[in-house]
């Protein structure tokens, strides 16, 4: 049976959950109506699921959900066309709708539509909310509170760069914050409500990465690569900065093998006495309970084997609820009873009529590269015969270019897999997942080492007499939409076809041009325009737009923040001027993701027509 990119588009997922203060119902994000909006489900007793009800009615995407502290309250974060200025909604009450009783309100908290915010905390009493906003100037974050009951917010203190509150303690007299100065390089202040003092807690200490930040019982958790390539879990000293290890990856190597990565998530119980942590091995997430107390951890074993998102433990510390998705099943929640350690899966999300069982699981594979590295990827083959000649493939890199291909649903991949193209998806130099170090190795002057890495996947794909060399096609979204354009010009005769996602073209322009807030952190990734100028200009590939060879499809969002639609003009204009095969589409109403139905199936549809038209997909 044959079916168009639509009817795969009607693949549904549920996540982000967020359990209500009483543990009776779970919030959580899905795209049930085309779009992602807020929902609430009852948890009856035995675990079945009410049916759910919509609790936001947007034209445009909820990006995240926040539950509060004290009532059936959620922060809903939307944006507008993809501007990523994000906005704050209320939604109050939203348990109402249980029972029969309907009612709930969705009030707007913010009002600068130019201004970025950036949720932060709670206060205890779930009254205000502290959080952080680039409305001073566009590029410097500062500290407001926002009072729910009067709907104002002020602004607190100002601060320089990219600052985000992670955590609001000491009775809300004592705020935890970050300025993310670069991927690796994160820096942790703590500022006294009362006193106006604020101390940089990470001052003299090698540069590091601080993620998951829980300020539980006065005691300050969080993951960190300070004193291990692949992260910590540890206690933060609050008064001298230190970090007391509690559990290093490498102690759960053994535990997530074959998988070896980075610790990744975190949860902590309000009681204080245990957490839960997620272990990125190759993309796989492992589930690992932590005795707090008596410095012991468990493997959860109960949970199909995926990649987990926002674990959040329930007000009692008996139960955990998360989202988790596999290449073979889409997300949806799911909520673990921790003294049973019984996994029960809450919501069930619609797979368009598609049996499962069509659906592909990829092969874990490693190939050589340049400088005697292994590179791993994932190996996705179609469940069909291959034509005589062998697949048609697609090369697909990741954005980032500090980012992971994960073992995750991909309903794009899922459907060019029932067209009979296979996939091979490499986590190159640069992505996360695997140490600090390997996410730097190509950092500024060592870009086209990554793009070298590339060169090898193909070495590796004309190795396997499954697959027809002579059809294999790149493709990339955001960063990795430059890496495409990078293989196209540095290697133009392995490539039959290029789809160039949002990606950056040249590397003067696009630092020239995008966002203000962001470029100082981009800088520290590709090289500053005062230092790196002629090399940024000489691994640009819009310089090389004649090496082309391959017919190009670009397709872009007009409200882009991150890389402006200029990028993707100027390649197009460029492969033109030089006599190349170039398709280009761009949405007035998207930005750097593409997040209305409509648009969703046209690109994806424009996608596979593409590479059906030049690499004759299964039939070729
Ligand atoms: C710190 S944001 C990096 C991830 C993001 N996604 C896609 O690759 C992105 O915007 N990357 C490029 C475009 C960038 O570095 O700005």
């Amino acid at each position: 049976m044959s079916y168009d990119f639509a009817r795969y588009l009607n693949i549904r997922s549920a996540i982000n959950p967020v359990l209500s203060p009483d543990g009776q119902r779970v919030a959580f994000l899905s795209d049930i109506t085309g779009i992602f909006q807020a929902w609430s489900v009852g948890i009856q007793g035995e675990g079945v699921a009410r049916w759910p009800r919509q609790l936001t009615f947007f034209s445009d995407k909820i990006w995240e959900i926040h539950g509060t502290p004290a009532a059936d309250h959620l922060l809903a974060v939307g944006d507008v066309a993809g501007n990523e200025r994000q906005q704050f909604y209320l939604i109050t009450n939203y348990g109402a709708g249980e029972g029969g009783r309907e009612g709930h309100h969705v009030i707007r908290l913010t009002q600068d539509d130019q201004a970025i915010h950036t949720f932060g905390a709670w206060s205890q009493d779930g009254r205000r909310l502290v959080y952080t906003s680039n409305a001073r100037n566009q590029v410097d974050f500062d500290l407001y509170l926002l009072d729910l009951e009067s709907g104002t917010a002020r602004c607190l203190r100002e601060w320089a760069g990219r600052r985000s509150v992670v955590a609001w303690g000491r009775g809300d007299r004592a705020i935890l914050s970050v300025d993310t100065v670069a991927t690796e390089q994160i820096e942790l202040y703590l500022l006294d409500l009362e006193s106006g003092q604020e101390r940089h807690l990470a001052a003299g200490q090698p540069h590091a990465r601080y993620s998951e930040i829980r300020w539980v019982q006065d005691q300050v958790y969080l993951l960190s690569d300070r004193l291990h390539d692949r992260g910590a879990l540890c206690r933060l000293d609050l008064a001298s900065g230190e970090l007391e290890p509690l559990l290093f990856a490498e102690e759960l190597d053994a535990a997530a093998a074959p998988h070896r990565g980075e610790l990744e998530l975190l949860a902590v119980a309000p009681q204080g006495d245990q957490a839960a942590l997620t272990y990125n091995g190759d993309g796989y997430s492992h589930l690992f309970l932590v005795d707090l107390v008596n410095r012991r951890w468990r493997r959860v074993e109960s949970l199909p084997l995926g990649v987990i998102g926002h674990l959040q433990f329930s007000r009692d510390g008996r139960r955990l609820i998360l989202d988790l998705q596999s290449p073979v099943q889409p997300p949806d929640i799911w909520l673990l009873e921790l003294e049973t350690v019984e996994a029960r899966q809450l919501t069930f999300s619609n797979l368009a009529g598609l049996d499962p069982a069509t659906f592909v699981a990829p092969e874990l594979i490693r190939y050589p590269t340049f400088d005697g590295r292994s590179i791993p990827a994932f190996f996705y083959r179609p469940r069909q015969s291959p034509p005589s000649q062998g697949y048609p493939c697609i090369l697909y890199v990741h954005g980032g270019p500090a980012g992971q291909q994960r073992p995750d649903f991909d309903v794009r991949f899922q459907y060019f897999l029932h067209r009979g193209y296979a996939l091979l998806v490499p986590n190159v130099r640069g992505s996360t997942g695997y140490g600090r170090h390997y996410m730097m190795l190509d950092d500024v002057e060592r870009r086209l080492d990554s793009v070298a890495d590339l060169k090898h996947a193909v070495a590796w794909l004309h190795q396997q007499p499954l697959i027809d060399s002579r059809r294999i096609a790149i493709y990339g979204r955001s960063y990795g939409g430059y890496m495409v354009l990078a293989a196209l010009t540095e290697y133009p005769e392995l490539f039959a076809a290029g789809i160039d996602v949002v990606g950056i073209a040249n590397w003067v322009t696009f630092l020239e041009r995008t966002s203000p807030w962001r470029r100082a952190h981009r800088e520290r990734e590709y090289g500053s325009l005062a230092e790196h100028r002629a090399f940024l200009e000489r691994i640009s590939p819009i310089h090389k737009a004649d090496r082309i060879r391959a017919p190009l499809l670009v397709l872009a969002g007009d409200n882009d923040p991150r890389v402006p639609l200029f990028e993707s003009e100027q390649i197009v204009a460029r492969v033109r001027e030089a006599g190349g095969t170039v398709e280009f589409v761009h949405y007035p109403d998207e930005g750097h993701k593409f997040s209305k139905l409509a648009n969703r199936i046209d690109s994806f549809t424009r996608m596979a027509d593409f590479l059906d038209w030049h690499l004759g997909g299964e039939a070729g």
